[in-house]
């Protein structure tokens, strides 16, 4: 067992886990939530959604307050949410900020020092922690996952789908860093993991550079919110996206909505739309038949 289960919560008829298992990839201890939908078993096992959480959250944000379950449970699909960073590594000065270091690990595997080999979260959540989870869990379908987050983790989720054509069904994202290169938030994060004259390795990391060179079919859902201030200071510039976007001739539909802003009262809000547009993809192979619906 590489996980140990630190509770068991009854959520929509279903069951959130809190899980905790030591991760070789970023050298410590990892906590995360799953929810199980009450229709899994190991002979039915369920679809995964990965939700990607945000700046400073852990994978506590997302099970408590995103309201994904409820959708989730009727739809029959698992939830996991990841932390957003390692913690506890002691590397100096990597607690000093809200927006680098722990809690702001930006889904890459750093290069540059001191972080260079521990902040490895692209590689625990698109291998280690997936490989882990389906080892153990076989309620999960790990070959039906798809991939959704906010802020931070709606970059995460992007330039994730994006870089592995084929490991996720399908991707949404909740007011989405979707520019890191051109935003003081990536400027920080890229130039403090990879360093500030790596700008072709920020590129391989940028959902608006990617959607540009992406070669398969999309079908990306971005909700965001006008009232949302992190939108107002230009760190999410979704527009940049859809213009790259359009320009390459990809499908995605940003929904801005008026008044709402960054926090859990917007991604809430709209989960259930997330959830319902990764189960089209989720179950869009029926008992084997090969045909997308
Ligand atoms: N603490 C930061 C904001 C960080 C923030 O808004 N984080 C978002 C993700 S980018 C979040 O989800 N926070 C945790 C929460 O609302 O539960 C500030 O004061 O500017």
């Amino acid at each position: 067992m590489s996980f140990e289960t630190t509770a068991t919560i009854a959520s929509f008829g279903g069951k959130l886990l809190k899980l905790a298992h030591q991760a070789k990839s970023t050298s410590c201890q990892m906590k995360l939530n799953l929810y199980i939908p009450p229709s899994a078993s190991s002979s039915k096992p369920a679809p995964v959604l990965f939700y990607l959480a945000g700046l400073t959250c852990t994978g506590d944000n997302g099970a408590e307050k995103g309201f994904f379950q409820n959708m989730a449970s009727k739809k029959g699909i698992a939830v996991v949410y990841p932390d957003t960073s390692p913690r506890g590594l002691g590397i100096a000065g990597e607690d000093d900020a809200y927006d680098f270091g722990s809690g702001a690990g930006f889904y890459v595997d750093a290069t540059k020092e001191p972080y260079a080999g521990k902040y490895n979260m692209y590689s625990y959540i698109t291998k280690e922690l997936p490989e882990a989870l389906f080892a153990e869990f076989k309620e999960l379908d790990g070959k039906r996952v798809s991939i959704t987050g906010h802020s931070m983790g709606g970059h995460g989720a992007l330039t994730l789908f994006l870089k592995n054509p084929g490991m996720y069904k399908s991707v949404s994202a909740f007011a989405p860093i979707t520019n890191p290169s051109k935003c003081p938030w990536g400027e920080k994060a890229f130039g403090g993991y990879f360093g500030d004259d790596q700008k072709s390795k920020w590129a391989e990391h940028d959902a608006t550079e990617l959607i540009s060179k992406f070669s398969g079919e999309t079908d990306v859902l971005i909700d965001v919110g006008t009232g949302d201030n992190f939108y107002k200071q230009k760190q999410l510039l979704p527009e940049n996206f859809e213009e790259a976007a359009k320009k390459a001739g990809k499908n995605v539909k940003v929904r801005y909505h008026d008044n709402y802003d960054h926090s859990y009262f917007f991604i809430s809000t709209f989960a259930d739309d997330h959830v319902e547009h990764a189960a089209k993809y989720l179950f869009a192979y029926k008992l084997g038949q090969r045909q997308k619906l």
